[in-house]
C-alpha cells in the first residue's frame, strides 16, 4: 500500500456527496465492448459489415446520448498519440477516472534517465552477473502494448555496461499487436544488436522462442500448457524445434505456409553438439521485460513461487528474478522489479464500495481480469466481498478465436441479465470480448460473426435494464474490429500484385463510442458538449453520477449534464441544443 500523508483522508473523504439531480437506486448496466472502435463504413470495417441492430439503434436513436471518446495515446497515459489503445490502459482509465502515466512511459523515463540501473530491482539481479547468465524473456516487437523492442535494446546495452557478461534472450514473436510476418525483421534487428555486443566481448545470444499465443503469454490462467511450453524451452532448454540461431529459427518456422507469428511453435537454439545455448540454471538472473502485467503474471508465478502445482516444472532453478514492472501489487508479484508500476489509486470501484454500491462484474476468462483487475487499477480481488461478486465464464481453450467467433458473449450477457433481474446489484458490469479477440486473428468473416454476437449480447443486457427500469452505459476500451486491413497513408487498403490485402490484427487509434440510456436515466440527462476531447478516463465520473453521487473532485470530469446545467459547475454550463 502507498503511504498516505496524514490528513489526506480528510481532504479526500471516501464518502461521496449525493448528486443534486440524479437519484440513487437505479441498476446501472455497464457494457465494455472490447476492441470496438468507430471508423467510416468500409468493407474492412467488420462492425459496419456485421448485422448490429442494437448498436446501430443506440447511435441513431438519441444523438445527445451517443458520442465518441478517445481511447489511445496520451488520453490513456501512453507515451505518444501514435500509440494505439489497449485493454490494460483502457480499462485502467475507465475504472480509475484519472489518467496515469502507464508502464510504457514509466519504463521509457527510467531508461532515459538511467534510474533503472540504480533501483533495487536491477541491483538485485546484478548480483548474478559475475558468475551467472542474465536471461531476458519477453515479447519481441514494437507494438508498445506489452513491450517495445527499443526498450529491450536499451536494456541490453545498459545491462552489459553494468556488468552482464553472458546474456540470453528468450523471444516471443508477436503478429498480434503488429503485422503477422514482422517477426523476421524484429529478430534480425535483435541479432544485429547481439552481434555488436559480442564484438564488445559480451556473450549474448538468442536462446529460445515461440509465438506469444502458443508459448508463455497466456493470461488469467486460461491454459497453463501455454506457459509450460515456454518453461520447457526457456528453463529446461527443451523444444520440438532446434536451430543454430534465432534468426534461422524464425525464418525456417515461417516457411510453413500456415505459419503465424502469434502461434509459432517453441524452439531452442543449440550449439554444434546439439546442446541448448541458454537454459536457465541456479545462480542466473532473469528479467521478464514486458511492462504489461496480464500476460506475464503466470510466468512470474512459475519463476517465483516455491510452491507451485500448475504444471511439472521438472527443475526449479534458484535464480534472481525481476519483472520489468511489478505485475500485481496485491500479490506483490514479482517481489523484485526494475521500474515501479503506476500507482493507480482511489478507483471508482473503491469509491463505490465505500458508498454501499453493490457491484457484479463478469466476463469470460480471456477478458475476466480486464473488467476486474484492470478496472480496479491492477488490483486482484474485490474491495468489499459483501458488496461485490465477480463471475468468470470459462473461455474456450486450445483454439484460435476465429474457430468459435461467437465466444461466450451470450453466456456472459445471460449472467448479466440474471444479476440485473436479481435485485442484488446496483452496477452490473461486463466485458464482451468478440470484437477484440476475433479481430486479433485477422479473419474478417469470423470477426463479422463475432461482432454480431456481441450486438446480441448487448441486446440481452439492454432488455434486462429496460425490465428493471435501470440505466445502461455501453462503451468500449479501444478499436480493433472496425479496421481490419493495413492501409497506406491516404487510408486506402494496400494490395499486393495479386490484389490481396494484408489483414490488420492489431488495435487501432480510433475513438470508441459511448451510449447512455434506459428508463431510469433522468429525462434531461445527456452528454455535455463542452468536452470534445474527452476520453475513457471521463467515464468513471459519469458512472458515479449515474449511481446518484457527485464524483470526486480529482477525477476527470463527467460526460453528462442534466437539463442544461453542468453537473460539476452549473454556472458555466453551456445551453444544451437538444433540450
Ligand atoms: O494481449 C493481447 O491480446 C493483445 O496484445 C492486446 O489486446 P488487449 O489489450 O485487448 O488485451
Ligand atoms: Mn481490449
Ligand atoms: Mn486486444
Amino acid at each position: 500500500m502507498m503511504a498516505r500523508r496524514p490528513g489526506a483522508e480528510e481532504e479526500r473523504p471516501w464518502k461521496l456527496a449525493e448528486h443534486a439531480r440524479l437519484g440513487k437506486g437505479k441498476v446501472v448496466g455497464v457494457v465494455v465492448l472490447d476492441g470496438w472502435g468507430e471508423a467510416p463504413p468500409d468493407p474492412f470495417n467488420c462492425i459496419h459489415v456485421a448485422d448490429t441492430p442494437t448498436l446501430d439503434a443506440l447511435k441513431k436513436g438519441a444523438p445527445e446520448r451517443w458520442r465518441l471518446i478517445k481511447a489511445h495515446g496520451k488520453a490513456v497515459g501512453l507515451p505518444t498519440d501514435d500509440d494505439m489503445g489497449n485493454s490494460e490502459v483502457g480499462h485502467n482509465a475507465l475504472g480509475a477516472g484519472q489518467i496515469y502515466a502507464q508502464g510504457a512511459k514509466l519504463v521509457d523515463l527510467a531508461l532515459a534517465s538511467g534510474k533503472i540501473y540504480e533501483g533495487e530491482g536491477f541491483k538485485y539481479i546484478q548480483q548474478s552477473f559475475e558468475t551467472g547468465t542474465l536471461h531476458l524473456i519477453g515479447l519481441l516487437s514494437d507494438g508498445g502494448v506489452h513491450s517495445r523492442i527499443d526498450q529491450l535494446q536499451l536494456l541490453l546495452k545498459g545491462a552489459s555496461e553494468h556488468g552482464a557478461k553472458r546474456i540470453r534472450v528468450h523471444i516471443l514473436t508477436d503478429g498480434r499487436d503488429v503485422l503477422d510476418g514482422s517477426s523476421v525483421t524484429f529478430v534480425e534487428t535483435l541479432e544485429n544488436d547481439l552481434a555488436k555486443l559480442r564484438d564488445k566481448g559480451v556473450d549474448a545470444r538468442i536462446a529460445s522462442g515461440g509465438g506469444r499465443m502458443y508459448v508463455t503469454m497466456d493470461r488469467y490462467e486460461n491454459d497453463w500448457q501455454v506457459v509450460k511450453r515456454g518453461w520447457d524451452a526457456q528453463v529446461l532448454g527443451e523444444a520440438p524445434h532446434k536451430f543454430p540461431n534465432g534468426h534461422e529459427a524464425v525464418k525456417r518456422l515461417r516457411d510453413d505456409p500456415k505459419a503465424n507469428d502469434q502461434y509459432l511453435p517453441p524452439f531452442v537454439v543449440v550449439d554444434e553438439s546439439g546442446n541448448p545455448v541458454g537454459p536457465i540454471v541456479d545462480g542466473d538472473a532473469v528479467v521478464t521485460f514486458n511492462f504489461r502485467a496480464d500476460r506475464m503474471v503466470m510466468l512470474a508465478k512459475a519463476l517465483e513461487y516455491e510452491d507451485f502445482d500448475k504444471f511439472d516444472r521438472v527443475r526449479f532453478p534458484k535464480v534472481r528474478y525481476a519483472g520489468m514492472l511489478q505485475y500485481d501489487g496485491e500479490l506483490k508479484l514479482p517481489s523484485h522489479y526494475l521500474v515501479a508500476p503506476p500507482e493507480i489509486e482511489r478507483t471508482s470501484g473503491e469509491y463505490l464500495a465505500h458508498n454501499g454500491v453493490r457491484i457484479y462484474a463478469c466476463s469470460e476468462t480471456v477478458k475476466f481480469g480486464h473488467v476486474t483487475f484492470f478496472w480496479n487499477g491492477n488490483r486482484s480481488g474485490c474491495f468489499n466481498p459483501n458488496l461485490e461478486k465477480y463471475e468468470e465464464i470459462p473461455s474456450d481453450t486450445g483454439i484460435a478465436f476465429n474457430e468459435q467467433p461467437r465466444m461466450k458473449a451470450v453466456e456472459v450477457a445471460e449472467k448479466a441479465r440474471g444479476a440485473i433481474l436479481s435485485g442484488k446489484f446496483d452496477q452490473v458490469r461486463v466485458n464482451i470480448p468478440n470484437g477484440d479477440m476475433v479481430g486479433h486473428t485477422g479473419d474478417l468473416e469470423a470477426t463479422i460473426v463475432g461482432c454480431k454476437a456481441a450486438d446480441e449480447a448487448v441486446k440481452i443486457i439492454l432488455d434486462a435494464i429496460e425490465q428493471v427500469g435501470g440505466i445502461f452505459v455501453v462503451t468500449a476500451d479501444h478499436g480493433n474490429a472496425e479496421d481490419m486491413v493495413k492501409r497506406d497513408k491516404s487510408g486506402k487498403p494496400i494490395r499486393d500484385k495479386d490484389g490481396n490485402v494484408q489483414p490488420l490484427t492489431s488495435h487501432t487509434l480510433n475513438p470508441v463510442p459511448i451510449a447512455i440510456g434506459g428508463p431510469g436515466l433522468a429525462p434531461g440527462a445527456g452528454f455535455r458538449k463542452d468536452l470534445p476531447d474527452a476520453g475513457l478516463a471521463n467515464v468513471a465520473a459519469t458512472l458515479i453520477n449515474l449511481h446518484g453521487f457527485e464524483a470526486p473532485r480529482h477525477y476527470e470530469p463527467t460526460l453528462i449534464q442534466v437539463s442544461g446545467a453542468s453537473l460539476l459547475n452549473p454556472s458555466s454550463a453551456p445551453p444544451l441544443p437538444f433540450l
